[in-house]
């Protein structure tokens, strides 16, 4: 934990490491502090953590046992090296982040090695910097550079540390050592001004419009998330109290979080994201046996909205990329918009060395000549959703790439084995779902198919690591997890229209849920047309559709007209400047009600005979979100989803879950799941023609067992093997 050790004495050098019990860490810290006090041989003391890594904290997991009302014991200990009477150093190597870089705070002085970075993430934890951070950091730094910290969690490099006034000193090398000769020097002089509880905050003109300006900023970005309020309320407390009230005001807003249940679904959040890298399979594969290959050159095929975006990435992981259009034109216009995301993307970055080069013929060559794909690693398809086409493009591949070659489809619902298919590697072939904006969006659903060998799946995790997305593997079925559960959710929303509400209250309530654009406004951002040519190809709707069929029935299941009535009237949604809504002009964003749309739904009744009622936000939510659970609870029954965490990441990460309710499947288990059964019962009588509200046969399972907790649902789950 830690290591006594007078190794350079008189100064005394106090190692800390992160362990599991953060408590025994307070402890030692306080131990080796009071023992440094009163020992006179000792003249300075030295913080410093062990490997060099100064320390990323407290565990996050020992945060459910902190009692409400508590003041961190770390705050306390933080307190007591700020009072020594002999300069304490903080050495910082690799990282100090949060509790840690709080006990740095606490120092004299601060020496950091030039690659250390430091930061204060609890707001990511749904939780503010408790041990005195929101009091200290801004009676150093100032107000607004702390609220930008403290807000946003925000990491930030020994050298912008250096500027920022958080640390005093930079070293190439030997930061323990440079610590200690700091310590040396400064023994015997006097410390109030080095004591930051003793400082007042640097006042500024125009402080109460810095307050009030980031509290409106962080409530607009927050969507419902408490943390980032109160951080700002905390830092608040450091301009208009003193300290010791100050602290008083902190501890109270932390007790707040720590009670608030976002902390926890955040928190969960974390280890969740992690415990998705650790894939395994219905068939048993698993990360711990199957090792990524390494990836030198990709290719991509195909320049529309995906393949810029996934090309972007790449380049800008610095991967060597060959990109392939069909024609010249398209090849141009291709190239020129991925060159300028990469202009767009570079200006965004500071540093000359991380800047994505676009002008660099050794990263980025554009072709319409297959053969150059040969000698690709990886290719990655990424034309429209077609069959047809993605089976003709794969056994051009399968017979052009060279043996090893990993043929990857970026696809949303397709079936991977239908298009492994085409190939003389089937094992070799993998879906990657990438998510648009594809250079911005954090996920990717990597589907294996029924021969994808483990290694192509440890392959395709690897890439989607090193461009610095979040890989979550999923089987293979009718729109993997996110779509899947996606589909009744988005049903719901249109069924809700034809019984009364507007576009606008349906996406209201979902967006006073958290959700960042409600269902109309996403389906007008994603386009009518992509939805309306899957349905024609399902024979819902169009020339394939038996004649006769009933306008709102597909076999005995409830259907609404209404997305493909919008479609024929040329509605497709923002880019053609009308959807669910009306916008200015094409491609503008600002989504207005449409008066044609309000008349339009009218007639729609009239003629349907239905009677229109007020549907409260009560009804819209749990209809449109349990709906989505419970197609959940049924992947997970299926195999398809290895685990709820699987899916909370790929709905926070792809789908603008508001992360603060940790995933629809937590969110499921913070509301019960009796009572979500419960209501889909109900609904499901109110609605017998709607299949999908009927709960699943998992769920009802699940209660039967006494609603166990989310961790153990898995070990109730009966795999059958995938639903295609
Ligand atoms: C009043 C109280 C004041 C104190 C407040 C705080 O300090 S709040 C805390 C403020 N600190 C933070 O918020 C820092 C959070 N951590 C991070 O940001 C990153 O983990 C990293 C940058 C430290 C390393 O990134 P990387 O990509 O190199 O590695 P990786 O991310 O894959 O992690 C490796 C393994 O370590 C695990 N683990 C890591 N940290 C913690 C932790 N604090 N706790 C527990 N576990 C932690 C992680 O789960 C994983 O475990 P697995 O799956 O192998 O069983």
């Amino acid at each position: 934990v830690l290591n006594y050790a007078s190794v350079h004495p008189p100064v005394h050098l106090l190692r800390y490491t992160v362990v599991q019990d953060i408590s025994a860490v307070v402890r030692a810290l306080e131990q080796g502090v009071k023992k440094a006090d009163v020992d006179p041989a000792v003249k300075a003391v030295v913080i410093c953590g062990t490997n060099g890594t100064f320390s990323a904290g407290a565990d996050i997991r020992g945060f459910s046992s902190i009692q409400a009302g508590d003041r961190p014991s770390l705050a306390s200990v933080i307190d007591l090296i700020e009072r020594s009477e002999k300069p304490v150093v903080a050495a910082i190597e690799g990282m100090a982040l949060g509790g840690a870089l709080e006990v740095a705070l606490g120092c004299h002085y601060r020496v950091a090695h030039a690659q250390a970075w430091v930061g204060l993430p609890e707001v990511t934890l749904g939780l503010l910097p408790g041990a005195g951070g929101t009091q200290r950091l801004p009676r150093l730094i100032g107000v607004p550079a702390a609220l930008d910290l403290i807000t946003t969690g925000k990491h930030v490099l020994a050298a912008e540390a250096l500027k920022l006034g958080i640390i005093d000193e930079i070293m190439e090398e030997n930061t323990i050592d440079a610590a200690i000769h700091l310590a040396n020097k400064v023994s015997g002089q006097p410390l109030n001004s080095r004591r930051l509880s003793l400082k007042q905050v640097q006042s500024l003109p125009n402080m109460d419009a810095i307050l009030s300006e980031a509290l409106v900023k962080v409530k607009k970005q927050a969507r419902g998330c408490l943390s980032p309020e109160m951080c700002v309320q905390a830092v608040k407390a450091s301009v208009q109290l003193p300290f010791t009230e100050g602290i008083r005001k902190e501890r109270e807003l932390f007790n707040l979080l720590l009670s608030s249940g976002q902390a926890k679904a955040l928190q969960y959040v974390f280890f969740a994201q992690r415990a998705a890298q650790k894939w395994t399979t219905s068939s048993g594969a698993s990360w711990k046996t199957a090792s990524a290959q390494p990836i030198r050159k990709v290719a991509v095929i195909g320049l529309g909205t995906m393949g810029r975006g996934i090309v972007t990435s790449l380049v800008k992981a610095k991967m060597s990329v060959v990109a392939l259009e069909q024609d010249q034109k398209q090849l141009e216009v291709g190239a020129r918009a991925v060159t300028s995301l990469l202009e767009r993307e570079a200006s965004k970055m500071p540093w000359i060395g991380q800047r994505p080069d676009a002008c660099d013929p050794a990263l980025l060559q554009f072709t319409l000549d297959f053969s150059v794909l040969q000698d690709a690693d990886l290719v990655i398809e990424a034309v429209f959703e077609d069959m047809a086409l993605k089976k003709e493009i794969f056994h051009k591949l399968s017979a052009i790439c060279k043996p090893g070659s990993f043929l990857c489809t970026n696809t949303s619902a397709l079936d991977i084995d239908e298009i492994a298919s085409a190939t003389s590697r089937p094992h070799q072939v993998i879906g990657t779902h990438f998510f648009s904006p594809a250079h911005v969006m954090k996920l990717v659903e990597i589907i294996h198919g029924r021969h994808t060998s483990p290694i192509t799946i440890a392959t395709a995790m690897g890439l989607a690591k090193t461009i610095g997305k979040i890989g979550v593997v999923v089987g293979n079925c009718f729109g993997f997890v996110g779509n899947r559960m996606m589909a009744p959710y988005a049903e719901q929303a249109v069924f809700l229209l034809e019984e009364g509400c507007k576009p606008k209250e349906v996406d209201q309530a979902l967006e006073g849920f958290g959700f960042n654009l409600g269902p109309f406004r996403m389906l007008d951002l994603a386009g009518l047309d992509v939805g309306w040519r899957s349905r024609k190809g399902q024979g819902l709707t169009g020339p394939k559709l038996a004649p006769g069929t009933p306008a709102r029935l597909r076999g005995r299941r409830r259907y609404s007209p209404l997305p493909d009535l919008l479609c024929e009237n040329g509605r497709y949604g923002q880019k053609t400047g009308r959807g669910w809504y009306q916008y200015e002009k094409p491609g503008a964003r600002i989504a207005n009600p449409d008066p044609w749309l309000h008349n339009f739904l009218i007639r729609y009744r009239d003629a349907h005979h239905i009677k229109a009622r007020f549907i409260d936000e009560e009804e819209i939510l749990e209809r449109c979100l349990y709906t989505l659970i419970n197609e959940g609870f049924q992947i997970l029954d299926d195999g398809i989803a290895s685990d709820p965490e699987d899916i909370d990441v790929i709905y926070i990460y792809g789908y603008g879950w508001p992360k603060h309710r940790g995933g629809p499947m937590f969110y499921a288990s913070t509301i019960g799941l009796p009572r979500i059964l419960a209501k889909l019962q109900k609904y499901s009588e109110a609605h017998p023609d709607i299949p999908r509200m009927q709960p699943s046969a998992f769920l009802k399972k699940l209660v039967f067992l006494g609603n166990p907790p989310l961790k153990e649902w898995m070990s109730h789950a009966g795999h059958q093997s995938s639903k295609l």
